[in-house]
């Protein structure tokens, strides 16, 4: 037994090793737009709400959900962008405390953020040279100027560049959105990092050309063991792209663990939903629910389980008390109360399963301690 009876761990990670980057309990509330200046208790966006989420070495998290769910607010604090408002991120194993300055350049020197949009990242009067240059001045500084150069072409060699001259000497604009987006893995190769987050990191691409990056990035976690998180609302790329998937609902994890149970067994409605609702030609007139409907308010959440208004199973407890994780099989877990144990969450079970037309009702789970961190990390003795 280790410590996972108070902490579930996911994938299948080695005993005892440490995550490279860990969230623990994690918050954020902004400020809600126009609160700073009005009476009364101060109003605030609940972005993030209690996140937990480990990183391990060579290993690929995805962390899906809507638009608006708080995706890239926690991508962002992984990478010590927003400060926290409450909980902890570690960096193996040691609580990061960035106050700016040097401390804030050794973390993005480890952490590596990778966006969207490769576009708007690059400065369009420079070229590809000049910024992969400014880079490469920063995380080597000793190097000479020929051994600079030389970094740059083996850097585009390893995002697939190659010959670097055909590159080097372009504008962003000369170049495709696929060329850039390799570009800007490389500007992040350049700090030698231990953890990428990549933020939608082909949304943006042509279908085409998407696949081609992904399996760049799965290369480079593969040879040079770095852990990496990918942020997508796409849940249909999670399955061939991740090891492990969490599923983000309203700034809160709701399910967890690894990609092939989370996508083929989901437990939560809200992953439910989610795959019903994904484009799939092949069960164009299936009878699973499929309206999902919108997300609510992150200013003033729902009360209970924040999906409770748009849940086709909700109960009366669904309404008035947020449900804790529940660890069922394979190290996935569901902060669900479809998973308690008693008779009328085994009803709900069995209208579960015969609206998704599941083979089998799921059994309920066993209800974690609610101050545990429901990582997405499951391994572990949790059944
Ligand atoms: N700096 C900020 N100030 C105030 N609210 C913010 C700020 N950044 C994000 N938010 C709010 O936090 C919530 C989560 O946004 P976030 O961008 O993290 O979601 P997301 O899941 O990444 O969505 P998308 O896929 O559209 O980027 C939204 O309601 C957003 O308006």
């Amino acid at each position: 037994m280790t410590t996972t009876e108070t902490a579930p761990l996911a994938g299948s990670p080695a005993d005892g090793d440490v995550p490279i980057l860990e969230a623990l309990h994690v918050t954020k509330h902004f400020p809600a737009r126009g609160s700073l200046f009005k009476r009364g208790p101060r109003r605030v966006v609940h972005a993030a709400d209690d996140v937990s989420i480990a990183l391990r070495a060579g290993r690929i998290m995805a962390l899906v959900g809507e638009s608006g769910s708080g995706k890239s607010t926690f991508a962002r604090l992984l990478a010590q962008l927003h400060p926290v408002t409450s909980g902890e991120i570690r960096y193996r194993g040691k609580p990061v405390r960035v106050k700016g300055g040097r401390s804030l350049r050794a973390h993005v020197s480890k952490v590596q953020l990778i966006l969207q949009d490769p576009f708007g990242s690059f400065n369009p009067v420079a070229t590809i040279a000049r910024t992969l240059m400014r880079a490469v001045r920063i995380h080597h500084p000793k190097a000479t100027a020929a051994e600079q150069r030389r970094i740059i072409d083996d850097l585009l060699g390893q995002v697939s560049l190659r010959p670097a001259r055909q590159f080097t000497e372009k504008y962003p604009h000369e170049l495709s959105g696929g060329q850039l987006q390799r570009i800007s893995i490389a500007r992040a190769l350049a700090a030698n990092p231990d953890v990428f987050l990549a933020d939608e990191p082909v949304s943006s691409l042509d279908v085409s050309i998407r696949l081609g990056v992904l399996n760049l990035l799965r290369r480079l976690v593969e040879e040079r063991g770095v852990a990496l998180l990918y942020v997508t609302h796409d849940i249909a790329s999670a399955r061939y792209f991740a090891e492990d998937t969490s599923v983000m609902y309203a700034g809160q994890l709701v399910e967890a663990g690894p990609s092939e149970t989370v996508t083929q067994n989901a437990a939560h409605p809200y992953t439910q939903l989610l795959i019903a609702s994904a484009p799939d030609p092949s069960r164009a007139d299936d009878a699973r629910p499929r309206d999902i409907g919108q997300p609510p308010s992150l200013i003033d959440p729902p009360s209970g389980c924040r999906f409770h208004p748009r849940c086709p199973f909700a109960m009366e407890r669904c309404r008035t008390d947020a449900p804790p994780a529940f660890a069922l099989e394979d190290g996935q877990w569901a902060k669900c109360w479809l998973y308690d144990g008693d008779d009328e969450a085994a009803a709900r079970r069995v209208e579960n399963a015969a609206a998704y037309g599941l083979g089998a009702v799921r059994p309920a789970g066993r209800r974690l301690p609610t101050d545990a961190p429901a990582t997405t990390d499951t391994k572990g003795d949790q059944q």
